[in-house]
């Protein structure tokens, strides 16, 4: 099965509706890239029979979808709720308790146990990314909060529990996290997703962690919560990707200002090569809708013209009724967008106005000034540390991009960046025979025609595997 071309990446989340191997082997040739799975929800051993379906498509197709492990981080949960759950009614009391217990409409398990300690009267909870709306009344200070139900309506297990107004007091890796760390490292994840990252030092810990287990797992940072819009550019430094997980962060911050934040994150991670997803609620009535408001197809379109590197479903894959029509729908939208607002990205800051000190990256700029220059239909990079392969994307060329690398784990990993469609190269030749043996590969993958313009970034001389330092530009034979 052949993919279909599109550049922005599409991350879905994986769960009951779409781990089925038919299932999920046609949302991956409708545009699925990225696999997610959320260690919020399902054991490990539904985890691992999922990996060990995506491994099986992966080898019998030509995909190479790659994996991410969200963990949960210090997020707060209720616990099971009553069959079809609880309605909780305007006006009406309930109780938060830390004793473990099957909710209902009078009593509900927090997962929390510091909870009757850290809250005051009058706070706000908020559950269910804040559809529901409680106040503290008042805490016995040990195991109970009796609360009054500001905003009501339905409420089922596991949901998620804000507390825009308490500071909550729980590590960034829990031990829960650190358990599925490792069962994630074991098989094979290629991306970690920290939730609730709060600091660059919580993505250092992570990083050392995977280091330590001999993984080349890469981090990606989830942004939901104001501690870490205060600390952005130092957690953009530190991380290898971004997350703006909007569900969260559109609780824990006034939601009108993630639009704009959303834009900001963006263009931030675009200056420094750092590939972006945009997540949460991107198709969210097609859980139970096989057609998208109008609203959702505009969220799309415009997280695509901001320049996100990937856009996520979450739901909407992982529990909704139509897994597979949601990625038609998505990469649909993306195609279409792409092939007309080309004008509407914004600069990355190109050649000439920003000082470029780094040789990568002046050859990396350069590349793309003479991309457009020569109108070239590709850019073929040869990379080792996929450095080369997310600088030149973050320029988001209007030439395609083939990656050729001897890096195996790269393979999977790219697949979440932008534009970058990655092949493995494990011969050394002199630089002269590479760009020609690799030029014939995208001739012989009918990627290039003759006459067609190729700009090659290679590093010289090639064995010493050293810094790309070297562009070649040649027109298809
Ligand atoms: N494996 C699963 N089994 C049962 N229900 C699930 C499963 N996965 C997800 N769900 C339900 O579907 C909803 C959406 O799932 P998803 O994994 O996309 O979570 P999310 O919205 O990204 O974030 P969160 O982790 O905050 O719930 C969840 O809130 C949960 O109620
Ligand atoms: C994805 C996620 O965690 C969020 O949007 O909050
Ligand atoms: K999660
Ligand atoms: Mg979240």
């Amino acid at each position: 099965m052949d993919k279909l071309k599109k550049r922005t990446k599409i991350v879905a989340t994986l769960g009951p509706a779409s781990s089925k191997k038919d299932v999920l082997t046609r949302m991956i040739a409708k545009g699925v890239d990225v696999c997610r799975l959320n260690f919020s929800h399902g054991s490990q051993e539904d985890h691992l029979k999922v990996i060990n379906t995506i491994n099986e498509i992966n080898q019998e197709n030509p995909f190479n979808v790659g994996i991410l492990a969200d963990l949960q981080g210090p997020k707060i949960r209720i616990g099971k709720m009553k069959e079809g759950g609880a309605i909780l009614v305007n006006g009406s009391q309930v109780e938060i308790t830390t004793e473990e217990l099957i909710g209902d409409e009078k009593r509900i398990y927090i997962t929390y146990d510091n909870f009757p300690n850290d809250v005051k009267e009058e706070e706000i909870i908020l559950l269910d990314d804040g559809k529901l709306q409680l106040r503290v009344l008042t805490t016995n200070h040990k195991d109970t909060v009796t609360c009054e139900v500001v905003h009501g309506g339905i409420l089922t297990s596991r949901k998620g529990v804000n507390l825009p107004n308490t500071k909550v007091s729980i590590p960034s890796l829990t031990e829960e996290d650190l358990d599925n760390l490792n069962f994630a490292l074991d098989h094979g994840a290629d991306w970690i997703a920290m939730s609730f990252v709060r600091s660059a030092e919580d993505i250092y810990q992570c990083k050392a962690i995977i280091k330590e287990k001999g993984s080349h797992a890469r981090v990606i940072a989830k942004i939901e919560k104001p501690e870490a819009i205060d600390n952005i550019d130092a957690i953009i430094e530190a991380t290898d990707a971004i997350m703006v997980a909007r569900g969260d962060l559109g609780v824990e911050m006034p939601m009108e200002e993630v639009p704009g934040l959303q834009k900001i994150i963006v263009q931030k991670c675009r200056n420094l090569a750092k590939p972006v997803i945009i997540a949460t609620q991107m198709l969210e009535s097609m859980i139970t809708t096989p057609r998208p408001t109008r609203a959702e197809v505009n969220d799309v379109a415009n997280s695509v013209i901001d320049g996100a590197d990937a856009v996520m479903l979450s739901g909407e894959t992982s529990v909704g009724e139509f897994p597979e029509i949601v990625i038609e729908t998505m990469a649909k939208v993306i195609t279409h967008v792409e092939s007309t607002s080309y004008p509407y990205y914004s600069e990355k800051e190109a050649l000439g106005t920003v000082e470029v000190t780094r040789i990568p990256d002046a050859i990396c700029s350069s590349s793309i000034f003479l991309a457009e220059k020569t109108k070239a239909s590709a850019i073929a990079v040869m990379t080792a540390s996929g450095y080369t392969a997310m600088e030149i994307s973050s320029y988001r060329p209007n030439a395609d991009i083939y990656v050729f690398t001897g890096n195996r784990n790269l393979l999977k990993q790219l697949s979440l960046v932008w534009g970058v469609n990655t092949f493995i190269y494990e011969k050394y030749e002199s630089t002269d025979g590479t760009i020609q043996d690799v030029n014939g590969l995208l001739k012989q993958y009918h990627l290039v025609e003759p006459g067609q313009i190729v700009i090659n970034t290679s590093s010289t001389p090639l064995h010493a595997k050293g810094r790309t330092n070297t562009i070649r530009v040649s027109e298809v034979m």
